[in-house]
């Protein structure tokens, strides 16, 4: 019952504020309470783990202060990197594998002699067929002359017939190329040194690709090789190499484009003695003008290279597709450098295999190495009875 003392209460504005204040306190209350009920009973399958979320407390950071010590590279762990580099075909066998393509390439001469000397009657003509087909094939005069004279002998001696022709030819082919010769390569690392290849030859001939592929035999022997791009005539020869060298690993030390050739090749044999380098192999410019400037050039070359190092080999590449060319270019070189070794490249491109004979003649140097096609394993180590046995394939 409304009394006139209870109308004056109800009216009193103060008391109707508290009781405004109470009953929205209350209702807040109510309100979280529903809320934190309803998800409560939601369903829990697809619930990510509940976070951990401690109620902030005064004075707490809203989140994480900016200034936490930042992470430095060093303490980044980098996802671990895919292996790009190649795992190189072992020397052995290589020319095993490539023997068809030498067979096929060297057919003529090889097939060409065997038929010519099978004949039953082996008259003035079959010998003179002989000797063209020797000289076609660029195994030089003179050899041919002596090859043909000791066939004519063994020939007359131990009888004509296929079998004989295909024995006595094999035996006199393999003693032309002198299996005596020396063919290993002087890359074993001295005490406290690397072994130092140098490699020249006219530009064209197959150099680059020479190092390179010779690098990813060294590697793949497990030697460590250093890459020195001392041919800095060509623009694109130093990014050549260097391409060929992180295929397998090694390093290419290079200068600036039109550089001092001798100063890089010095700080390619310095960077192989500080990595221990078993070889550092050194590609060099052949596009030179005149003898003068070829023998000034890689005399500096050799010269500085031996303030630290000794030269252990020089190799000259010869590409055999050139023939007379490739010998007029190979006696210009031996007369400024002394050549230790012979590349001959491209021996798939030619019919002309009896460069081998020629070029060793010429110059009293094995062929160490030959180039058998343009893949990076097609570089194989020279063995005479492989390459004759090819030829009578
Ligand atoms: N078919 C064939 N091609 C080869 C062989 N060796 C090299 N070549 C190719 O010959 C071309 C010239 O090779 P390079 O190594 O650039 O010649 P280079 O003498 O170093 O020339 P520069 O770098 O200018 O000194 C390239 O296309 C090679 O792929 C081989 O044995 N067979």
């Amino acid at each position: 019952m409304l009394t006139p003392e209870l109308v004056t209460l109800l009216t009193d504005p103060v008391l109707i504020a508290i009781l405004v204040v109470a009953l929205l306190v209350v209702g807040g209350a109510a309100g979280i309470v529903v809320t934190r009920r309803r998800r409560s009973a939601l369903p829990q399958a697809d619930q990510p783990a509940p976070l951990e979320t401690a109620e902030p407390q005064v004075g707490d950071d809203a989140e994480t202060p900016r200034d936490t010590p930042t992470r430095t590279v060093e303490d980044t762990e980098l996802p671990e990197q895919a292996p790009t580099v190649e795992k190189p075909e072992s020397a052995q066998g290589r020319l095993v594998r490539l023997r068809a393509r030498l067979a096929r390439s060297q057919g003529s001469l090889g097939k060409g002699l065997l038929a010519l000397l099978s004949r039953d009657k082996l008259d003035e003509e079959a010998w003179e067929d002989i000797e063209t087909t020797l000289i076609t094939a660029d195994v030089g005069v003179a050899p041919t002359q002596e090859l043909v004279e000791k066939l004519r002998t063994r020939m007359r001696v131990e009888g004509v017939g296929a079998a004989q022709a295909r024995d006595i030819l094999r035996e006199e082919l393999i003693a032309l190329v002198d299996p005596s010769m020396d063919r290993t390569l002087a890359v074993t690392r001295k005490d406290t040194q690397p072994a130092v290849v140098l490699v020249v030859g006219v530009n064209g001939t197959g150099k680059t690709t020479t190092v390179g592929r010779l690098a990813r035999v060294l590697v793949a022997e497990d030697k460590h090789v250093v890459l020195g791009a001392a041919d800095t005539f060509r623009a694109a020869a130093a990014d050549q190499l260097q391409t060929w060298g992180e295929r397998v690993g090694a390093r290419t030390v290079r200068g600036p484009e039109g550089g001092d050739p001798a100063s890089i090749a010095f700080d390619a044999v310095k960077q192989g003695i500080a990595e221990e380098a078993d070889v550092v192999l050194i590609d060099t410019a052949g596009r030179l003008h005149t003898k003068t400037g070829l023998m000034d050039e890689l005399g500096k070359v050799k010269r500085v290279i031996e303030k630290s190092a000794e030269v252990d080999e020089v190799l000259l590449v010869i590409d055999a597709t050139t023939g007379q060319n490739g010998l007029t270019q190979a006696r210009v070189f031996a007369d400024v450098i002394n050549v230790t070794g012979l590349v001959l490249t491209k021996l798939d491109g030619t019919a002309k295999g009896g460069i081998v004979i020629a070029v060793q003649r010429e110059l009293g140097v094995p062929v160490k190495l030959v180039g058998l096609g343009e893949g990076a394993d097609d570089l194989a180590p020279f063995d005479s009875e492989q390459f004759v046995d090819a030829l009578l394939d």
